[in-house]
């Protein structure tokens, strides 16, 4: 489905929370955006494996305004096996048309190799120029990888917790696939543990659909507690409305 055109007041509402395209900050972490839509009880999906649409068509159309903006986009294998998600970008200014350059480099935190390229739709976007194939990022590469020559697949040690460790994540991923910019969509998992770490994430843009989805779903919510937000901004959508906001340093 094509997208609705894009609202012309988001783009100065969103302007400062984006990277900038001259920041190229060598050796240093990559611009991060934490991005994700919620409903009106903190849940992003209805249930554990759940696609829930949650957004209007407005502010689908700002993802993919978000989208365009980054070099990269992050996922849990979580998100990737309940909704098989596109990650590409179908937004593009007016003299462009939205291809693969335009669509950010999708990448996958799947340290057990529970995910398979074959048969998904990023596969099939990839295989019809409208996206680029993705990074995934395992602990230890299975002997099959070799076969998905579209995917690359990257080793990266993990904790006791069996998770890897974000700043150096975000630096392999910046040195070694030249990403200054990653936004990350998700699931519940990444955002409860990034929503702790301004030290790491730069922006962060929540949609809010006006829609509750119950005591069953997928909540977002800070383990770690109350996280106080600087430079907070409102904008409002004819249904949603979105917030961005960056997490307080101190
Ligand atoms: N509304 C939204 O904006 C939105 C966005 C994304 C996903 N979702 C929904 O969220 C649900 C999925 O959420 P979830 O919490 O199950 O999945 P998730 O996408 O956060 O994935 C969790 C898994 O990713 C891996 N992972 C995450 N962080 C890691 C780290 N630091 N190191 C190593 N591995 C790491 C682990 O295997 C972990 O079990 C789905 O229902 C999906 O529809 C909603
Ligand atoms: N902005 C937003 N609004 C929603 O209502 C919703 N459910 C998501 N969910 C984010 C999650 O990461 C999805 O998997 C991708 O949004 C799917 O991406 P595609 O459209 O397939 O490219 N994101």
């Amino acid at each position: 489905m094509s997208l609705v055109p894009l609202r012309d007041d988001l783009v100065p509402f969103l302007k400062s929370y984006l990277p900038s395209n001259e920041e190229q900050r060598p050796g240093l972490k990559p611009f991060v955006t934490l991005t994700y839509a919620q409903s009106m009880d903190s849940r992003i999906s209805k249930g554990k494996g759940v696609r829930t649409v949650i957004s209007h068509l407005e502010t689908k159309t700002m993802t993919h305004y978000l989208r365009f903006h980054h070099d990269g986009i992050l996922i849990g294998v979580g998100t990737a096996l309940a909704d098989d998600p596109g990650l590409n970008c179908k937004w593009s200014p007016v003299d462009k048309i939205a291809d693969m350059q335009c669509s950010p480099r999708p990448i996958i935190l799947d340290p057990q190799c529970k995910w398979r390229y074959e048969g998904s739709k990023l596969q099939e976007l990839a295989a019809q120029n409208l996206g680029k194939p993705p990074v995934v990022v395992v602990n230890k590469l299975p002997a099959w990888t070799t076969k998905a020559k579209a995917v690359t697949y990257v080793e990266a040690p993990v904790g006791p917790d069996g998770k890897f460790d974000w700043l150096p994540l975000f630096l392999l991923l910046k040195r070694q696939f030249q990403l200054n910019s990653i936004m990350v969509e998700g699931g519940a998992v990444v955002i409860n543990e990034l929503l702790s770490r301004p030290d790491i994430v730069d922006s962060i843009i929540v949609t809010i659909g006006a829609k509750y989805l119950g005591i069953q779903g997928v909540e977002v919510s800070p383990p770690a507690g109350e996280i106080e937000m600087d430079d907070v901004a409102w904008w409002k959508g004819s249904k949603d409305a979105v917030v961005a906001a960056r997490l307080h340093r101190t």
